[in-house]
């Protein structure tokens, strides 16, 4: 067999491993970057862009159909699911196009070769792929995660679908039971009921959306449930089998009560594991657990030459945890003195329309951490933009430390994922509540809600 020799080797093209190969190869290595589907990973090709696409374009019929209300008739708002397949396609494409690192050819550019094939570990430093073997002086782990197929009897048998398949529909179902209420199952529940389909969302525990502010998901529920999406949450699912029509699952619901779901399809969105089966990680070494590589403070495995990042290694999997992780593991793996890998303050969103952005802490955590806060809150009804567009639903919150430190922000409102974004940055270099308050704003604009949030503060309920 021959050996080709690299001095860094990437295992997986996703954000992690996209930004590691890019950091290794701007300090002079050789870059082997190992892919068995398609770079870009889940966030291009499975994730954040194709569903933020989903999600837009639902998000215009939904507008459509509400739009007599501006007095504008639209007397239908056909949805043409080919259309809009292709349409996220194209989002893919350019997205893809204008990314300086997800295309064979940019990357060679940059000193970065691009394996096509599935890695496995034969020693601490070989790895074999399509039956060549590699040999790499450090190498880094981003395989990234899939969905966790919870333990449901039948399931394997009824089949379902999970993010990936979304992708290459070729029809929408007449119905679905989406299993899981957090970010993603939350997000496709509003996505295919606008688009017609009778969704009906499952989630064990008692709540949608467990690490959110528990006010701002109700209102959120009260958002979807208007829309037609049928919530359970509480719930046990017990067995799934095919009929006739379709699939049927047998649950039993918050009341302890035997119910029976018949739907066309089945989409998981319980949450994901690590990318690990084929690794074969015992060759080299490398320890793991059942969710996630076990990596220290500054992202190297148990083996000193082996780092990981990304959702490979669980905690905060989101695409720009993923990517900061994938560059300091490469600045890592490069230095005499790694570096602790600290990401102190990170924003995310779930893009629902209204979209709900949180960072920093909950009321329910500070409670919990019996840390004294107050609260800033205001309405989108008060302010004037929103009442231009017609949007008024949704609520700011920050929570103050008593030296006027924010601790944690949650909006939910229209364009609450941009507007977290000063908070963000006021958290990042410490700037109190009093700049944000003594800030002029522009009017008529949204950003106003955040700055009056910072103004009318009340304790938090201690
Ligand atoms: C539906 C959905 C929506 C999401 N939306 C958002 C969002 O809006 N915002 C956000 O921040 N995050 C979002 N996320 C999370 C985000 O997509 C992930 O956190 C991010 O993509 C993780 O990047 P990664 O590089 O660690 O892994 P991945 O992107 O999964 O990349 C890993 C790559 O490794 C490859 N691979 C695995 N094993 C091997 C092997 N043995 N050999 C060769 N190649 C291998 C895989 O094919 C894959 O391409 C979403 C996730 C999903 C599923
Ligand atoms: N907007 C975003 O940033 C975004 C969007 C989608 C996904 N993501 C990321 O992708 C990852 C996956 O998202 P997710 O929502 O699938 O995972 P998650 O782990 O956040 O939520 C999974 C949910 O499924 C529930 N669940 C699991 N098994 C169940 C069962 N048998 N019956 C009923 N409910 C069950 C869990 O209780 C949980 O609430 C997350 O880490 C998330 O950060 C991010």
């Amino acid at each position: 067999m021959t050996l080709t020799r690299y001095d860094l080797m990437v295992i997986g093209a996703g954000a992690a491993g996209s930004s590691a190969a890019n950091e290794a190869a701007a300090h002079g290595m050789r870059v082997g970057l190992i892919e068995r589907d398609k770079l870009g990973g889940t966030y291009l090709n499975y994730g954040c862009d194709p569903t933020k696409s989903l999600l837009h374009i639902a998000s215009i019929r939904h507008q459509a159909q509400q739009a007599a209300m501006y007095g504008i008739q639209i007397p239908s708002a056909d949805v043409d699911w080919p259309g809009i397949q292709r349409y996220v396609q194209g989002v893919i494409e350019q997205v893809r196009g204008g990314t300086p690192i997800q295309t064979r050819e940019k990357l060679r550019q940059r000193g970065i070769e691009v394996i096509e094939g599935e890695a496995e570990f034969i020693s601490e430093h070989e790895m074999g792929i399509g039956g060549r073997l590699y040999e790499a002086a450090r190498i880094i782990i981003t395989s990234g995660s899939h969905t966790i197929t919870p333990p449901i009897r039948g399931l394997d048998h009824t089949g379902f679908l999970t993010n990936v398949d979304v992708m290459k529909l070729p029809q929408l179902p007449h119905s679905l039971a989406i299993i899981g209420g957090g970010p993603l199952g939350v997000e496709f529940a509003q996505m295919f009921r606008r688009f017609d389909v009778e969704v009906t969302l499952l989630e064990s525990k008692p709540t949608l959306l467990e690490h959110e502010d528990s006010e701002l998901v109700k209102l959120l529920e009260q958002v979807l449930r208007q829309e037609g999406v049928q919530i359970e949450t509480g719930v046990t699912l017990q067995q799934a089998e095919l009929t006739p029509q379709g699939k049927r699952l047998r649950f039993q619901d918050v009341s302890r009560r035997l119910r029976e779901l018949d739907v066309t399809d089945i989409l998981l969105a319980t949450g994901r594991e690590p990318n690990l089966a084929p690794l074969h990680l015992e060759a080299a070494d490398v320890r793991s657990d059942n969710n996630r590589i076990l990596v220290d403070a500054t992202l190297r495995t148990s083996v000193p030459h082996i780092w990981a990042a990304g959702d490979v290694i669980g905690g905060m999997r989101l695409t720009h945890v993923a990517s900061a992780q994938g560059k300091a593991a490469a600045r890592n793996a490069l230095a005499h003195h790694p570096q602790n890998f600290n990401l102190q303050v990170v924003p995310w969103v779930i893009f629902t329309d209204p979209p709900l952005a949180h960072v920093g802490s909950t009321e329910e955590q500070l409670r919990a951490s019996g840390i004294p806060y107050r609260v800033g809150r205001t309405s989108f009804k008060e302010n004037a933009r929103a009442i231009v567009n017609g949007r008024t639903t949704g609520l700011i919150k920050l929570l103050i430390d008593e030296q006027n430190q924010v601790l944690g922000a949650h909006i939910l409102g229209e364009r609450a994922d941009d507007l977290i974004t000063p908070i963000v940055l006021a958290m990042r270099n410490n700037l109190g509540v009093e700049q944000l308050a003594s800030t002029t704003i522009q009017y008529p604009t949204l950003s106003e809600s955040v700055r009056w949030a910072s103004v009318r503060t009340t304790p938090g309920k201690g």
